[in-house]
């Protein structure tokens, strides 16, 4: 809520019309020269993770307005070909509420009302936190906060790279060609509570060494899947080569119980972020992971529970915004340096983005800008001066000449 006051506040002097939505997602719209054609929307998410850095999100922010208040200044912000409105997202990380993108996920109306029912560890609501905020939702109004797909020319986000590419290829701008899909699981393995010094070890049914023999199979079904799926199984080679070079998981948050030293647990709950390219490839290696989770679980008499908590298919960025956003990140970087001798790359993204969810509702693209070290949701996190000076110049390229 203080992110949207000061967001709202650098909106305004940037000439915009400002509004709250039902999901806490902060608006700015300039109607340009035709108020009613298609609008371009441009943003990103104003959440972030826990201990983290202060670009991965705002920078997205900061460019769209930035620009905007260059074109506001110049007078040209009333002559935009059409509408163009920044949009901060509320949550797009999931942390808190283990379900992703409810900022954006609500604009594009992928998500049914009982996304409102969504609790956080301590049991509050979606819901009730909007309302705790004074933002009194209703189902209703949650539904209704879904764009119309006529009245949207397309969404474009810029954002940190959050990974090491642009820094090796030595380019401070490249254009993203796609997002990884990805799918989060909350695992739930129960055993026998019991005291540490009294139950030997050949009698324990001890849910916290099951836990670390699942999590190790994991880490090695992922740095080797073609050792663990083969064409005769679920998996082509085509899919296979995909996942050797694009599949990733991680085990990002453990939880036990009673946590007591001297006890032997009786639940231990953790966290699966799986990703990849490939889609077909992620599937597979949720459904062989699951059967050999279940197969640990019952040779070691434990039982566990697999959750389902997200899942979001890879996206294709569209090319004709790809195209227009690598001639905007070329005249920024001429502008800057005079003549630039390389073309501006194109990449993958691992992370997740507003922009899968936007998907949904219109065409996307995205511009990354390097990152120190590739490094993300770490205080390390940082951008050079220098480069965040070229995302402004390209979000401001990009909307000067967008068609
Ligand atoms: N939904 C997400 O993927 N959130 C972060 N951007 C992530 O990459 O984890
Ligand atoms: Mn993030
Ligand atoms: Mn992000």
């Amino acid at each position: 809520m203080r992110a949207i006051d000061v967001i709202r506040k650098w909106m305004e002097d940037a000439g915009l019309r400002t509004w709250v939505d039902h999901m806490g997602n902060l608006h700015g719209r300039a109607d340009g020269a035709n108020a009613n054609a298609e609008a371009l929307l441009i943003g990103s998410h104003m959440d972030t993770v826990v201990d983290a850095g202060i670009f991965d999100g705002s920078l997205g922010i900061v460019s769209a307005i930035s620009a905007l208040k260059v074109m506001f200044i110049n007078g040209k912000l009333q002559k935009l070909r059409r509408p163009v409105e920044v949009i901060a997202f509320s949550d797009e990380e999931g942390v808190r509420f283990q379900t992703t993108f409810l900022g954006s996920g609500a604009v594009a109306g992928i998500f049914p009302a009982t996304t409102l029912g969504v609790s956080d560890k301590r049991d509050v609501t979606v819901e009730s936190v909007l309302k705790e905020n004074s933002i009194e939702v209703t189902e209703e109004s949650f539904l209704q906060l879904k764009y119309d797909p006529k009245s949207v020319w397309g969404y474009v986000e810029v954002h940190i790279e959050q990974g090491p590419v642009l820094e090796q290829v030595g380019f401070p701008l490249g254009v993203v060609k796609g997002i990884a899909g990805q799918t989060r699981l909350k695992v739930t393995v129960r055993g026998s509570q019991g005291h540490a010094g009294t139950v030997p070890m050949s009698m324990r049914q001890d849910p916290m060494v099951a836990a670390a023999e699942l999590i190790l199979v994991m880490e090695s079904l992922c740095k080797n899947p073609e050792k663990y799926l083969s064409y005769d199984y679920q998996c082509s080679d085509s899919t296979l080569k995909s996942l050797s070079s694009s599949l990733v998981c991680t085990v990002g948050e453990i939880s036990t119980w009673p946590s007591a030293s001297n006890v032997i647990p009786g639940q231990v709950t953790y966290t699966v972020d799986i990703r990849a390219i490939d889609d077909l490839g992620r599937e597979a290696v949720i459904y062989d992971l699951s059967k050999r989770i279940y197969q640990i679980c019952d040779k070691r008499s434990v039982s566990c529970i697999i959750e389902h908590k997200h899942d979001a298919g890879a996206v294709i960025c569209a090319s004709k915004l790809s195209s227009q956003l690598k001639s905007a990140a070329s005249s920024a970087l001429k502008r800057m340096e005079g003549d630039i001798e390389f073309e501006v790359p194109t990449l993958m993204s691992g992370a997740g983005h507003d922009a899968m969810a936007m998907s949904h509702l219109t065409k996307v693209g995205m511009l990354f800008v390097r990152c120190r070290g590739g490094i993300s949701h770490s205080p390390q996190e940082h951008v050079v001066d220098n480069d965040v000076w070229a995302a402004g110049l390209a979000t401001l390229s990009f909307l000067e000449n967008m068609q």
